[in-house]
């Protein structure tokens, strides 16, 4: 069976999707910066400050390339995941890429509390969320199989429209 990534940016909700799409099509799922956290025993924000963040993009193309390589799950994949067009690869050759939207205001409303973002650190404004999301859409619209809006929606709703769409894919 093949894997289905969920990518875009942060507080898209890929990692809260994950679960609920894992539940209802009854496919496990890892999510990657988790797997990060599990492997190397330290949270996200102290992967950036203590190793820095080209460090922690090395163990993302790690766990890409293996989780990739497994016979079919849901990969929850981090907001930075696709900028490196080998992860892009590796998620593609035997996978459904699905990217996930929202905007600005909303990402803002969702990750605005939480404090282990360290890509928003010192930005966390709607400004800054917009000029970021920006740059990096082309990367994200060119990975993706297909985009799914998530603003004013129930995360049950979100996997149903996933799973809808899949469809014959898997
Ligand atoms: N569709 C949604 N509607 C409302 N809140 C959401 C939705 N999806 C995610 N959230 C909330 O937004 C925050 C970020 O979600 P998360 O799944 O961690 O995003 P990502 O993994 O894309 O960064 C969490 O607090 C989550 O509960
Ligand atoms: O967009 C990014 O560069 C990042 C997104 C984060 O994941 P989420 O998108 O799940 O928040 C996490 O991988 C890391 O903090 C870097
Ligand atoms: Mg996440």
């Amino acid at each position: 069976m093949m894997n289905i990534a969920l990518i875009g940016f942060m507080g898209v909700g890929k990692t809260t999707v994950s679960h609920a799409l894992s539940e209802r099509l009854g496919i496990e799922e890892t999510d990657i910066d988790q797997w990060i956290v599990e492997k190397t025993g330290r949270p996200i924000a102290e992967i950036f400050e203590k190793e820095g963040e080209q460090a922690f993009r090395d163990r993302e193309t790690e766990a890409i390339k293996e989780l990739a390589s497994g016979d079919g799950r849901i990969l929850s994949c981090g907001g930075g995941a696709v900028l490196r067009a080998c992860n892009v690869e590796a998620l593609k050759r035997d996978g459904v890429i699905v990217l996930l939207t929202a905007e600005p205001e909303t990402i803002f409303e969702r990750v605005r509390c939480g404090k282990s973002r360290p890509v928003l650190n010192g930005n966390m404004n709607v400004g800054y969320i917009a000029h970021l999301m920006e740059k990096r859409r082309p990367a994200y619209e060119a990975a993706a199989d297909f985009a799914v809006p998530t603003d004013g929606k129930p995360v049950e709703q979100i996997a149903e429209e996933i799973a809808e769409r899949i469809g014959d894919k898997l």
